[in-house]
């Protein structure tokens, strides 16, 4: 049942803040698991179940900057020559799972899987391997559409490099050159994704809230216990207050929660004072937690960029969907027939790899010696500040493992570097993720680099291309040079995570391991946010699992 209306009766079993990835999921599982129970989800942006940019893969991407976007950016970066970064997140029903590029990340993971997440519950992987989920409400498959010259891309990578084909890369080692499964549904060929996968799974005890923002959080001390806070339900932009009657369930997303948080009065004395006092309200705490909106992660992402040779049976690439009418006529048809085509087209071939893969020569030593000084520095991760950092040293301990991936490199057809980024988009809350501020991260990034033009320098890749387009083999040669590139390149692929951490609380954590925000009895927190160290993958399989083992929790305790 959605509506755009605040609904009534205004009392609810339990309230989700945010109709997105994790959100829907819980919604919908809640609704099954507890049937007499009533479940409101609240989501600022609208329903979008028929808009072609969401559903159709080849169209991934176009949304981002639009109606359906927060459209946030960080704040200026000063190792990226100040430059402010473009931040999307999905404002829409199905949160930023409408808007993602659709890779369909590991499920395996050992790391992952500390944290008591089921993926393969939320997946169904349509002729994927042995282990592979088979009753989830997200479809998976290996994209049925090829740009011919990836075809060459695993050659030339597991020939020259010490990289193997890996096709069964979900299941707890990914290191490899793969095809990666994208989520799309196998007959529709429409993204699937969680507003069309799970929410029509519910049942009529889910009411969902649409175009409706939630400005807070309201809490009373707890009668017997009154140094803990119970979350009494939430207060809409207009005013509206609804009532929870059990729990109040933040999926706001990695930066949508901790602001919320905030401004209910949950996080670091200072930041909460001063958002009171914009209010124009008394100074507000409720909860000291330091931990809230620090500790942001992210993944980095830098391009190199060549143009194709147009004498070896190519053909036009997706760029061409921009520039030429009658391609793009002509594909649209062939989508219309149910055909392979260019709008069907996502990620393509991927690496997943450790240093050791990537340096020339295989010695990660001088990385791994770089790593050790921000670790023991206290400088660039987690929690912020010189203080020892639980986060900084697992992912140091992870750097020993050779089964988790430190680079990535995605061979994509079509263009997506720099000449994207929005000039100005709209940004509320202060975002300052200190990209590129330690060595480590710099050396790391500069050594990718290289290792992309030496794949792209070797046979049969190397025959496929007329010119080095990005940043030109002329112009970049030194390491320095590919400093200033990095510098003046630099992005994101728009993992945030990590914001109200699952972490002790003496850490900077935000949630225990049930999720519950430190200090309160029933406020959860249910997103990207809670995950503690950013993971090796990319994070929508991870975070649907998140939904499915919170949902599962949530009904135990309930009954
Ligand atoms: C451009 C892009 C490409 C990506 N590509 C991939 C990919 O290919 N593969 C992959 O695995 N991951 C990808 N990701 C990341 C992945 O999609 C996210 O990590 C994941 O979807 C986050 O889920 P979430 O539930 O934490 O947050 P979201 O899905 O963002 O959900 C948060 C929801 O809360 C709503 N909300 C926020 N504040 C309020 C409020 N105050 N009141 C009411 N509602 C509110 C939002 O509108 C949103 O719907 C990509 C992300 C982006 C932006």
């Amino acid at each position: 049942q959605e509506s755009q209306r605040p609904p009534k009766p205004r009392e609810y079993d339990y309230i989700i803040v945010g109709g997105g990835t994790a959100g829907n999921a819980l919604a919908t599982r809640l609704s099954q698991g507890l049937k007499r129970a009533s479940i409101l989800v609240i989501e600022a942006g609208p329903s979008a179940l028929h808009e072609d940019r969401i559903n159709v893969p080849g169209l991934k991407g176009s949304t981002l900057g639009g109606k359906y976007d927060w459209n946030f950016t960080t704040i200026p970066q000063p190792h990226l020559k100040n430059r402010t970064i473009f931040t999307p997140r999905g404002r829409v029903l199905g949160g930023t799972s409408a808007l993602n590029l659709l890779t369909w990340g590991p499920r395996g993971s050992g790391r992952i899987r500390q944290l008591g997440s089921p993926m393969e519950k939320a997946e169904t992987y349509v002729g994927g391997p042995p282990g592979s989920g088979a009753s989830g409400p997200i479809d998976a498959v290996i994209n049925r559409m090829l740009p011919t010259h990836q075809k060459s891309f695993i050659p030339t990578v597991s020939q020259h490099f010490p990289i193997p084909f890996n096709p069964d890369s979900l299941q707890g080692n990914p290191i490899g050159v793969m095809y990666h499964p994208e989520n799309i549904n196998p007959t529709s060929y429409n993204r699937s994704y969680s507003a069309n996968a799970y929410l029509p799974l519910a049942g009529p005890n889910l009411a969902i809230l649409t175009n409706t923002q939630v400005t807070k959080t309201n809490f009373r001390p707890l009668d017997k216990k009154p140094h803990l806070h119970l979350a009494t339900g939430v207060t809409l932009a207009d005013g509206t207050t609804l009532t929870a009657r059990h729990q109040v369930l933040l999926c706001a997303g990695a930066i949508g929660t901790p602001q919320l948080l905030e401004l209910s009065g949950i996080g670091g004395r200072r930041h909460v004072v001063v958002v009171g006092q914009q209010q124009q309200q008394q100074p507000l705490v409720v909860v000291d937690l330091p931990g809230v909106g620090e500790n942001y992660q992210d993944h980095l992402r830098v391009q190199v960029s060549y143009r194709l040779r147009d004498d070896v049976g190519f053909g036009p690439g997706g760029d061409a969907l921009n520039t030429n009418v009658t391609f793009a006529a002509e594909e649209w048809a062939k989508r219309k027939r149910g055909e392979a085509g260019f709008y069907d087209d996502t990620g393509g071939v991927y690496v997943f790899a450790d240093w050791k893969r990537v340096v020339a020569g295989g010695d990660d030593g001088g990385l791994v010696r770089l790593a050790k000084g921000v670790v023991v520095g206290g400088k660039g991760g987690g929690g912020g500040g010189s203080r020892d950092d639980v986060g900084l040293r697992k992912k140091l301990e992870m750097l020993g493992d050779e089964t988790v991936p430190q680079v990535e490199i995605i061979y994509s057809d079509g263009y997506t570097g720099r000449a994207h980024q929005p000039a100005d988009p709209l940004g509320k809350p202060v975002i300052d993720p200190r990209f590129l501020d330690n060595e480590y991260d710099m050396a790391g990034v500069v050594e990718i680099l290289k290792f992309c033009r030496r794949i792209a320098r070797s046979e049969p890749l190397r025959s496929g291309w007329v010119e080095e387009y990005e940043p030109g083999e002329a112009l970049v040669q030194t390491d320095e040079d590919w400093r200033e590139y990095v510098r003046s390149t630099t992005l994101t692929v728009f993992h945030p995570m990590g914001t109200a951490a699952m972490l002790p609380r003496k850490d900077g954590g935000v949630v225990d391991p049930k999720l519950i925000v430190y200090g309160t009895a029933n406020l959860r927190v249910v997103d990207a946010s809670i995950i503690p160290v950013q993971i090796s993958a990319h994070p929508q399989t991870a975070v649907y699992g998140i939904a499915e083992r919170a949902a599962e929790m949530i009904i135990a305790a309930h009954r």
